[in-house]
């Protein structure tokens, strides 16, 4: 059967070296910052501007009104985010938008696909580091083209978990997310991290380089790439209540194998978030 989305995969790789170039240029000038859901919820024209890059590209290659897109800086201005079975790319156009106006090196751009509401394949390219991250399904994981594999500890004392505060400041969930870190903190694990960014976050527990990454509150666009990078790498993906993977519920658990992510389940203090395809009334 003629592989049809090879095409798109190996174009969505170009499109997103050229938008890493387009950032790492944007950050040697002046960064115009903006807010959106709170003061720490940041946005720059480097967003948007690349986001439509991207969204450009892929639309003069596929043509007008063929694919659907969910992009982070659009569906902020208003777009819908829901998934349907139509060809959809999920795109975060600047994944850890923070560390870019600080200049602190993780930023990624994250571009997944999904068809028929299955994820075909991801690309995340770091490109402060310049590293790209792919994935494709059933075809494995590859940093720079070197295929990757997520780490084999099993003893959740030699492990490394990534967690993030997010950009919500309430009181509940922030004493719920740092509760949940000082229980993992002191199962003991040998560390907690974090790189500000969920798709880098993602690529890590892709390269073994740590076992597990969670967070509640993130969006489809941070982890729909790094979702693929991780499966293929061999790692796993569930709910922060230990069901499977809902991709549009805002919280997720990556990680090598089940039994850490099954030990750190245990742990997290789940909190209510607002689904990213929840009406807009309720958003
Ligand atoms: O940089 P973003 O696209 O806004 O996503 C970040 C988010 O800002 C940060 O607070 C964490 O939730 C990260 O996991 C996200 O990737
Ligand atoms: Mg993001």
């Amino acid at each position: 059967m003629e592989d049809q989305w090879q095409r798109a995969y190996d174009f969505a790789v170009e499109v997103a070296r050229k938008a890493g170039e387009e950032i790492r240029k944007a950050g040697e000038r002046e960064i115009r910052v903006m807010t959106k859901s709170s003061t720490v919820d940041l946005v720059t024209k480097t967003d948007e501007r690349v986001e439509k890059i991207i969204i450009g590209s892929l639309t003069d290659e596929f043509g007008e009104g063929t694919h659907c897109f969910i992009g982070e800086e659009s569906v902020a201005k208003g777009e819908p985010c829901i998934l349907t079975d139509k060809p959809t790319w999920i795109i975060d156009p600047v994944d850890g938008t923070t560390n870019f106006v600080h200049g602190f090196p993780f930023v990624a751009v994250s571009i997944a696909f999904a068809v028929n509401k299955q994820l075909e394949f991801g690309v995340v390219y770091s490109c402060l580091e310049d590293k790209m991250y792919k994935a494709r399904k059933g075809k494995g994981a590859f940093c720079n083209d070197q295929q990757i594999q997520v780490s084999d500890v099993k003893d959740i004392h030699k492990s490394i978990i990534i967690s993030e505060h997010g950009t919500d400041r309430s009181p509940e969930k922030v004493t719920k997310t740092f509760s949940t870190m000082q229980k993992i903190l002191c199962i003991p694990v040998h560390g907690l991290r974090g790189s500000g960014t969920a798709a880098t976050n993602m690529c890590l527990v892709a390269t073994g380089a740590v076992e597990a990454f969670f967070e509640i509150g993130i969006h489809c666009w941070d982890i729909a790439a790094g979702a693929v990078i991780v499966q293929e790498a061999g790692g796993i993906l569930l709910d922060v209540d230990g069901g499977p993977l809902d991709l549009m519920s805002r919280r997720m658990v990556s990680a090598n194998n089940e039994t850490i992510a099954k030990r750190i389940i245990k742990e997290i203090e789940i909190f209510p978030v607002v689904r990213d395809d929840a009406p807009a009334e309720k958003q």
